[in-house]
Order: C-alpha cells, then structure tokens, then sequence
C-alpha cells in the first residue's frame, strides 16, 4: 500500500497520516499508516501490544514506498493502553487526525462495535471523535481488498504444508468470507461492496478462550495455544472406535479415529477436571471449535453454490493446527469440492476496511503495493 504516495493519493502534509481501528469483542485493531523517517519497527513492540500482536507485526510489518503501514493489537479489555498509544502517536501525526471534507479536528475511522461502544471514552481521553463504519462494510472491504492488491494474500493449509494461492482478479467472485472473531459472520461476498451476511455462529474464538480460561486455568489465548501444541484430544474426545469396539464404521464412512463426540470421554470416566491434562482439554476444545466452523462453513458454501471459503479473523492467527482442522472439515465435508483459503492478514481485515474508508485513492491502493 502506498501510504506516502507520490501521485497524491493522500493529500496531507508530510508527515500526517491516516490511522483506522477496529474494536472487537476481544481485540482491538489498530492500522495506520505513515510517513517519513521517525518510525521504526520497533515502535511495534513499545507499548502493551498483546502477544499475538508481536507475532502478526513479524509478518505483517510493510515497507512502503514513501510510507510505511502498520498493524498493532490490544487487548479490549486494556483499551485505556490502545488510548494511550494514540495518544503517543498524536504529535508524530501532526497533532491530530484531520478528515477530509470534515469540520472536526480530530476525527479517526473506526469499525466494529466498540466503535459505539467506547466513543464517549475517545472523546473524553483524546478528543477524537470516532467516525463509524460498518463491520461488515469493513470486514469485505479488507478481504476484497487484500485479495485483489496482494500477492500472495491467500493460501491453502494442509499437513502443515502452506501453498500460496494467486486469486485472478476476474475470477475472484462469489466466495464465502468467514470472519472468526470472538463470534463469527459468514458473508456471502458478490463484487466490490456487494455482499450479504448470511449466517453466523457464536461458538468462535471467545468460546474457545472463554471455556479454555474456566478450564485448563490458562490466563492468555497464547498460553491455551501453546498447550494445545502438547495435547491429544483422543484422551477427552469419545471417538468412533470408542463406541464400535475398535471398528470403523464404513458404511457411513466413518473410521475408528474419527471423533464421535467432542468431550465424549468425560462422560462415562468419573474424572475430576484437574484429573484432565490441560493439554487435552485446550486440544480437544481447539478440534471442536474450528471442526464446527469448518462444517457450518461448508454447510453455507453449499448452499449458496461457492467453491472458496476464504478463513479471516485473529483466532486463526496463523495456528497450524486450526488451519489443518479448518482445511480438513471443509476438504471431508464437501468430498473436495470445496476449499478452504487462509488470509496473511487475517486479523486486519475490518481495520483495513475502515483504512480504506478515507478519501484516499483506491487505484494506488489496488497497484500491489503491499507485500
Ligand atoms: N492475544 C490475544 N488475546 C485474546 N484473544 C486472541 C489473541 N490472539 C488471538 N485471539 C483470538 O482471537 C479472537 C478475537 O478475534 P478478532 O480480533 O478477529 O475478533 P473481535 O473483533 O475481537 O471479535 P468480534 O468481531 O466478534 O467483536 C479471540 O476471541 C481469541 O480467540
Ligand atoms: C456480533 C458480531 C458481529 C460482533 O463482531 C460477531 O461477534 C458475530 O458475528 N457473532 C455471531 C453472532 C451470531 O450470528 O450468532
């Protein structure tokens, strides 16, 4: 993306910017972008940045001709250090955030619902006012956008192998657009700004880190992630085996080591919770979760005819094992047919879309100057 553009795609004075925030359920998007030399990478790191925002800032960092584009995170619940960041940026931008056509000082795009739900808090703490954008609006907006402008956006995930997919730009419509925030929407997506939610689930990333936390007693997502790295869900799961003696069940082409029921075992196994491995239990509960997505996502692919699901939201996070439970339900459920994609900035994608809301000139936006 060229933020600093010589074609004049941003017309402001050399060293303001643009800055657009998405605030979630969990997480709080921030992508800005600027110019000049005062910035460097390791401004990513400076403040309480969540952990996944560390790693997403090592793939996700841009150099951009004349500009640089950034992505940072926080945690929700620690929106008075997001407040205190901006606050931070406030005099390398100038002294604020100036909107194009507006008559109000300091004015930023903002998506998602804290977007209404923390806007007197701006206003108070930094007199920005919040100019709201639709999730959704957003959410396609990035995703088309990434799709188009980025080589190497989507890939493929499966036995840990990751194969970059180039999209041909006439080729890239209808898709599925699945967004795995705390909740999770299914945007069925047309053509630039044509688009229609058209399911959802609230079995997302909040169930998994909100039953995983009442569970293992993890107290971060990255923690519960990282024992899900060391766990077998076979120990918590019942599968089909469990129940057929040891047998697949062919005729319905289940194999002994499928899973019949997700936390099955506990059932029957009068074990105390801390009898359990955390492990197992982060395990299982990761398999139950992007299992149920992937099948609720196929299920949605089929019926409105759509061979791509493209995957986004900040609980894929780049996740091997998510991404591989996630590829491999769509791959059974739809017998090949469909396929599921994985976006480099998935978690971005209605903080890019709000990005996109200002007045800048999408042309430039859309010549690949992101990598
Ligand atoms: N460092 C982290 N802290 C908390 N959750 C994380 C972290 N990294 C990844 N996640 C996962 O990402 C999910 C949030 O994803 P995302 O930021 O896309 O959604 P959101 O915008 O907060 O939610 P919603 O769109 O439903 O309001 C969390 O529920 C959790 O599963
Ligand atoms: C409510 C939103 C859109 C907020 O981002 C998201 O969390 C979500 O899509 N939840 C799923 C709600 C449902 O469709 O049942």
């Amino acid at each position: 993306m060229d933020c600093g553009s010589q074609t004049g795609s941003i017309p402001d004075s050399p060293r303001s910017s643009h800055l657009a925030i998405d605030i979630g359920g969990s997480l709080i998007k921030l992508v800005y972008c600027s110019r000049g030399s005062g910035e460097s990478a390791a401004d990513e790191n400076c403040c309480s940045s969540t952990e996944s925002a560390k790693i997403s800032n090592g793939i996700n960092f841009h150099s951009l001709r004349g500009g640089r584009l950034h992505f940072q995170t926080f945690e929700t619940s620690k929106v008075a250090d997001c407040i205190e960041f901006i606050r931070s940026k406030k005099t390398d931008f100038g002294g604020g955030w100036h909107l194009e056509g507006s008559k109000e000082k300091n004015v930023i795009k903002a998506t998602g619902g804290g977007a209404y739900k923390f806007a007197d808090l701006f206003k108070e703490q930094l007199d920005i006012v919040l100019d709201k954008q639709d999730e959704m609006d957003c959410l396609v907006a990035g995703a088309n956008f990434l799709l188009k402008a980025v080589h190497h956006e989507a890939f493929t995930y499966r036995d840990g192998v990751k194969d970059f997919v180039q999209i041909n730009d006439k080729d890239l419509f209808p898709y599925l657009l699945v967004n795995i925030g705390s909740g999770v929407s299914m945007i069925k997506v047309d053509g630039i700004g044509k688009f229609e939610r058209v399911s959802g689930t609230s079995v997302g990333g909040g169930t998994f880190l909100g039953l995983g936390k009442l569970l293992t007693q993890c107290k971060s997502f990255d923690e519960l992630l990282e024992l899900s790295h060391k766990g077998n869900n076979r120990v918590v799961d019942m599968l089909v085996g469990d129940i057929y003696g040891g047998n697949d069940y062919n005729k319905i082409g289940l194999a002994s080591t499928n899973i019949a029921s997700s936390f099955g075992k506990a059932i029957s196994e009068d074990k105390e919770l801390h009898e359990y491995q955390p492990e197992d239990i982060s395990r299982s509960l990761l398999r139950m979760i992007s299992n149920n997505i992937g099948q609720i996502s196929y299920l949605n692919a089929l019926r409105y005819g759509l061979k791509r699901i493209f995957f986004g939201g900040f609980f894929i996070c780049g996740h091997a094992y998510t991404m591989d439970t996630i590829s491999v339900a769509v791959h059974y459920w739809s017998k090949g047919e469909a396929e599921a994609l994985f976006l480099r900035h998935e978690g971005f994608l209605g903080a890019l879309g709000a990005l996109m809301s200002y007045n800048i000139d999408k042309s430039s936006l859309l010549q690949g100057q992101i990598s």
